[in-house]
Parts: C-alpha cells; sequence; structure tokens
C-alpha cells in the first residue's frame, strides 16, 4: 500500500485508493463496524455485500468522508476524485434530467459544454432516458435512479461509490444502463454494494468484499 496513514479522513499519497483500518463506527448504542480493515486497490470493482444493516451504506460513507470513526482511521489515495450515488437519488427536484447530469461540473466554458451536452445526450439515449424539458420530479423512479447514475460516471471522478445503484430496475433497464456503465467505469476505482450476485458478472475481475458483523472482508 503506497502513502502514509496519517489520521481519519486523511489524504494520503502513492497509489493508495481507499482503505480502513482498525475502524470502529457506533451510532448511540448500535455498533456497526468494529475493529475494521481494508485495503480496496485502485483501478478495480469492489463488489461489496452483506446482510441488511450489516453496515455496507456506513462503510461508503466513512469512506467519502460523510461520516467520521470512532476510532481507527479512514485513508484516501492524494489524486482520489470521488464520485458517489445514494439510495436515494438526491437530485434537484425542480431541474431536469440533463442539468441534474451537468451539476458536478459547474460552469463550462461553451466549447466544453458543447462537447458534454453531446456526451450526455448520447448517454441518455443509451440507458433509455428521455431527452425533454421535463423537471425530474416528474420521472418514474427508475429513471430518476438512471440520471443519478449518469451524474456519477459522467462527473470528473476516478472513483465512484455507489449504494445500491440498481435497486428497483427492471432488467431489460438493468442491461441496458450496464452495457454504458461498465466500460465507462472500466478504468476506474469502483466500490458497489448489492444485494443482488448477480451483478458480479457486469465486472471484469471484481473483489468481493462482505460486511458482516462488524467486519470488511473478502471472500
Ligand atoms: N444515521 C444513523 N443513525 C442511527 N443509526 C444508523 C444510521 N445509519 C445507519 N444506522 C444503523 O447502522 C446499521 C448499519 O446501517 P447501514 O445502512 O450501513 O446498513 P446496510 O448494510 O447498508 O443496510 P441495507 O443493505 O439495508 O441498505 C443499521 O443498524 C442502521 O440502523
Amino acid at each position: 500500500m503506497g502513502g502514509t496513514a496519517v489520521s481519519a479522513g486523511s489524504q494520503t499519497g502513492g497509489d493508495l485508493a481507499l482503505a480502513l483500518r482498525d475502524v470502529e463506527k457506533d451510532y448511540g448504542a448500535v455498533r456497526v463496524l468494529e475493529g475494521a480493515s481494508a485495503n480496496f486497490e485502485p483501478l478495480r470493482p469492489h463488489v461489496i455485500m452483506g446482510p441488511s444493516g450489516a453496515g455496507k451504506t456506513t462503510l461508503l460513507r466513512l469512506l467519502a468522508g460523510l461520516e467520521r470513526p470512532d476510532a481507527g482511521e479512514v485513508m484516501r489515495g492524494a489524486d482520489v476524485r470521488l464520485g458517489m450515488t445514494f439510495q436515494e437519488d438526491r437530485l434537484c427536484e425542480n431541474l431536469t434530467a440533463t442539468a441534474n447530469i451537468r451539476l458536478p461540473h459547474g460552469y463550462l466554458p461553451d466549447e466544453l459544454l458543447e462537447r458534454f451536452l453531446a456526451e450526455e445526450r448520447a448517454a441518455m439515449e443509451a440507458c433509455g432516458l428521455p431527452v425533454d424539458a421535463r423537471p425530474v420530479r416528474e420521472l418514474s423512479g427508475g429513471q430518476r435512479r438512471r440520471v443519478a447514475i449518469l451524474r456519477c460516471v459522467l462527473a470528473d471522478a476516478n472513483t465512484l461509490l455507489f449504494d445500491e445503484p440498481l435497486k428497483g430496475m427492471d432488467e431489460k433497464t438493468v442491461d441496458a444502463v450496464m452495457a454504458f456503465v461498465g466500460p465507462l467505469v472500466a478504468e476506474r476505482t469502483v466500490l458497489w454494494a448489492t444485494h443482488d450476485e448477480r451483478e458480479l458478472a457486469f465486472f471484469e475481475n471484481p473483489v468481493l468484499w462482505r460486511v458482516e458483523d462488524g467486519h470488511v472482508s473478502t471472500c
């Protein structure tokens, strides 16, 4: 592992993507993680499974810096740029799908904006999303999930955290989304929490992790 661990949520140099060392995380009286250690190798897909309530979301939130560990260290490589999808869509309800997907980019000068809009339109069509002027509050649940996924994969991020991204989508839509998303995430570090073992097949050479009884381990 490259880099030097400094403190919880610290950034380190070298080839480290994301890692935990001896992490403990409690919510009140509920101990979620206890002495959890893991090194998520960069530029690989990591599929994270485990029973409901075992701590998969908590693990992703710790790695993203959205939660702090009660003990131990969470480490991120200095060059890590994070993107994330949450179990909830977390969209701006009054904006269109395209405006939501473009959000992480902020201001883009004309030439870049034009290129991005073309890329975005192609992505939406590939995933079966209508390109129109409706605010996302008028979209279906499955359409909203796809907007959240595209916002994540089209962001300028090299490390992507997905929390049950395909939940609630029908099989045909999942196939279309993954046919588009698979190649896009192949060159990045991916952490993918799911309850569905079939999703392993979407990745080449994935590392399978299990979160259970406070620990994070490879299977
Ligand atoms: N903000 C919070 N406040 C209190 N307890 C929480 C909070 N977030 C999570 N928990 C508790 O922490 C435990 C782990 O929750 P978490 O959402 O990480 O599990 P999970 O493995 O992602 O579950 P699922 O597969 O059902 O999404 C659960 O017991 C949950 O009730």
